[in-house]
């Protein structure tokens, strides 16, 4: 396998540091509002990889964060409770900080569950783990990568002229870097440095902070990743993945502070390339977003989910209104052929293998778009054996299309046209076998009135009847 690393900026082998196991830490949510696909999009990514990974029959530990403390979510709580508060559509009135978080990181998990996004296997909230992070400051001040701010904020910052390699993730010189912004330059060694823990301020609710030894005070983004990666994977782990907005400064900043208190940390970063909106970064702060439940509103499920999983997870996805309609008739082609395949050799089917083009293509830094190619040839080939009626081809490509349709997260195209619902589909697929098979008993009688009337029947329920050399088949009218 390989993969582009983009700390090195080319695709490079990747071999898992412990034998058969592999550990992939990626950014979650700063959960402060609704989910957008562009987040989705994201985790989509990590989870084609984790899937692809277990497929190669690797051991996948998964981590993903929840920020559930940060600036962002402090004001808008903080605006909640503001006289004359017209609360915006998502937001309630009254809301405190830790009750606004918690509601938002469920409508992500709803959103991830809803498009397939497999659960990680840890999802560690970062007010969770600020003794680790205390921890993790600690080591940095003794090793003097780490000092408390030179006024009286309450802040610690990291020293980055003390850590040759800062930088070094995006290759930049620390000279050509931009100011961190965050936090009162007056008590910084150096504008670049950035905010390990930042001290209480009197506007903030003291819940909103937590005892150390600099005083109370609440974390710095950067350093819940570090502490959380460390805890869960080791000083040591395989991939950190994230979109590429956070190439810096949070993920330069991540590296910097993990190596700099003597940990290897990520052996390969993995970024997303970002959804765009009509061409710009769709964005909370721009405001140019659409919601998962938006596009769910469009199309099912699995359209969405393949939409934002098609294109290679390093190029841009722009979306235009148009944007679901293609989708839509390529998960309908995949459908068609699982439910024709299923009706002519009379069971499920089960995903076998997948064909070796579409290994050498994920194998070859996620080729998506390359694998796709390989799951709608086999579903063309699929068909010409159904048009043959050759049960046993068949039944080949209908095990390769599901092996395929499982790897991509697009698995549960197998319950098609029953809303998601499997005993629903089995139920309709038993009614419509019970019709079917009256109609081919009104044929064999010669009454050409009754069985014509089952047809209708079953096309006013949008069932779409077709006769074949094989008997009869049905679809679902699109
Ligand atoms: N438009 C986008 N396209 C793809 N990935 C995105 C997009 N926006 C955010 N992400 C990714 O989603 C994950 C969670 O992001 P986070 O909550 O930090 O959002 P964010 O970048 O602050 O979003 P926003 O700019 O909308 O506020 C990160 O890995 C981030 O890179
Ligand atoms: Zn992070």
């Amino acid at each position: 396998m390989r993969f582009y690393d983009t700390s090195q900026a080319k695709v490079r082998d990747f071999t898992p540091l412990s034998p058969g196991r592999v550990g992939l830490y990626y950014c979650g949510a700063t959960v402060q509002g609704m989910p957008h696909v562009g987040h989705v999009r994201s985790a989509i990514a990590f989870d084609i990889l984790a899937r692809w990974l277990e497929y190669r029959g690797l051991e996948v530990t998964v981590v993903r964060n929840v920020t559930d403390i940060d600036d962002k979510i402090l004001e808008k709580s903080a605006a909640s409770f503001a006289e004359g508060f017209d609360a915006p559509a998502d937001y309630r009135e009254r809301e405190e900080w830790f009750a606004l978080a918690y509601r938002f990181e469920q409508e992500f998990l709803r959103a991830y569950d809803t498009l397939g996004v497999r659960r990680p296997t840890y999802e560690p909230r970062a007010t969770g783990h600020i003794t680790e992070m205390h921890e993790l400051i600690v080591e940095l001040i003794e090793r003097g990568h780490a000092y408390p701010a030179l006024d009286d904020s309450g802040d610690v910052y990291f020293d980055v002229r003390s850590w040759a390699g800062y930088g070094e993730l995006t290759r930049q010189k620390v000279d050509d870097l931009q100011d961190a912004s965050d936090a009162d330059p007056r008590g910084k060694r150096d504008p670049r440095d950035f905010a390990l823990w930042k001290g209480h301020k009197a506007t903030d609710p003291q819940s909103a902070s937590w005892p150390s030894p600099w005083g109370r005070g609440r974390p710095g983004w950067h350093l819940e990743c570090s502490a959380m990666a460390g805890k869960y994977l080791g000083s040591a782990f395989d991939i950190h993945g994230g979109g590429l907005d956070l190439r810096f400064p949070h993920h330069e900043n991540e590296l910097a502070q993990s190596r700099a208190a003597g940990g290897d940390f990520a052996n390969f970063w993995m970024h997303n390339g970002m959804v765009t909106y009509e061409g710009e970064k769709m964005s909370k702060s721009i405001g140019n977003t659409i919601s998962p439940a938006e596009m769910l509103a469009m199309a099912e499920p699995r359209v969405v989910r393949y939409f934002l999983g098609q294109a290679h997870y390093r190029s841009q996805l722009d979306y235009r209104p148009t944007s679901l309609e293609e989708a839509t008739a390529a998960v309908e082609r995949i459908d068609t052929f699982v439910r024709n395949a299923r009706s002519l050799t009379g069971n499920d089917g089960a995903a076998t293998e997948v064909p070796v083009e579409f290994s050498a293509a994920m194998d070859d830094d996620l080729n998506v778009p390359q694998a796709l190619a390989v799951l709608h040839e086999r579903v063309r080939a699929g068909n010409t054996a159904l048009a043959a009626v050759d049960a046993s081809a068949v039944t080949t490509a209908l095990g390769t299309v599901l092996a395929m349709t499982e790897v991509l997260g697009l698995d549960d195209v197998a319950t098609a046209g029953a809303a998601g619902d499997p005993a629903a589909s089995a139920a309709l697929e038993s009614l419509v076998a019970a019709q079917i098979e009256a109609r081919a008993q009104a044929r064999a009688a010669k009454d050409w009135a009754a069985a014509d009337a089952i047809r209708d029947n079953l096309a006013a329920a949008g069932v779409v009847v077709e006769d074949s050399a094989g008997g009869a088949r049905w679809t679902l009218a699109p």
